[in-house]
């Protein structure tokens, strides 16, 4: 309760930009590893009447003025990476400052996992220029310092590499071929210095760990478990 007080103190001090401070919803970032069922943890919220889903914009991703910025990525990361980062933090925002009118706001993924987990990634690989990741980080801060973009609970899905890569296998989207069971890896290893460890950079908000390796026979019982901590609409009443 003690946090809760503090974060909607910090809510009331904060001079933030943005969609002010006291019409923001309860806002929940559902972090995790490509395929480790963030869409399908959605669809089990998604009928509630408390909630509105952010869903990742993928599609946008996919096709901006009838180009596949997604498959770029995949086809050549080294020359389309920044151009994709660029407008993936673009969306990203504007799913931050969606006008929400129900209390809860359930977003897939978030403006700090394209940074601290993709991004990150694309600079350790050095497919990301210095010159260029000091560009992302200069919008990232000015963003994150002057917009409100808070989140006030994180779920983090967490999976085995070797579970999600599978799933991605079956589920077969055409621009994730080239996807290797490597980069899963290393992608696994960045969410959970971010969101278990908490060793990398700063976590945004407290965070639930749900075992998203559960087969969805078995995981509907999983979600559950969490629903009070997610449908917190207490929290995002005053809206
Ligand atoms: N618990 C589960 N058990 C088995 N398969 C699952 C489970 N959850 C999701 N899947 C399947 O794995 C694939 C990826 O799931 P989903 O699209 O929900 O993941 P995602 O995290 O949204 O992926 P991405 O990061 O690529 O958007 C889908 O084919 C889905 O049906
Ligand atoms: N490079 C990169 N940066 C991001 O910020 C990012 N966010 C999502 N993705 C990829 C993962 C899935 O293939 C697909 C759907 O999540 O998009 C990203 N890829």
């Amino acid at each position: 309760m003690r946090l809760v007080k503090q974060r909607i103190t910090k809510l009331i001090k904060s001079s933030k930009l943005g969609s002010g401070v006291l019409n923001r919803p309860f806002t929940v970032g559902v972090e995790g590893n490509i395929g480790s069922g963030k869409t399908t943890f959605l669809e089990h919220f998604k009928n509630h009447e408390d909630v509105h889903i952010s869903a990742e914009p993928v599609d946008r991703w996919r096709n901006l003025n009838g180009h596949n910025l997604l498959g770029l990525l995949y086809q050549d990361p080294q020359k389309w990476s920044f151009t994709f980062q660029s407008y993936v933090q673009l969306t990203m925002l504007q799913n931050h400052l969606n006008k929400i009118e129900k209390p809860v706001n359930l977003m897939e993924r978030s403006i700090f996992s394209a940074r601290y987990c993709f991004v990150e990634k694309l600079s350790r690989d050095g497919i990301l220029s210095p010159p260029s990741v000091a560009v992302i980080d200069s919008w990232f801060h000015w963003i994150t310092t002057k917009m409100n973009v808070d989140v006030d609970l994180i779920v983090y899905l967490r999976t085995s590499p070797e579970v999600v890569y599978q799933r991605i296998l079956k589920r077969n989207r055409p621009e994730e071929i080239s996807i290797s069971l490597d980069y899963i890896k290393s992608l696994h290893e960045l969410h959970e210095d971010w969101l278990y460890h908490k060793r990398l950079h700063k976590c945004p908000a407290p965070v639930l760990i749900v075992d998203a390796d559960l087969d969805k026979t078995k995981i509907k019982k999983e979600y559950q478990r969490w629903e009070p901590n997610i449908l917190n609409k207490k929290f995002g009443a005053h809206i």
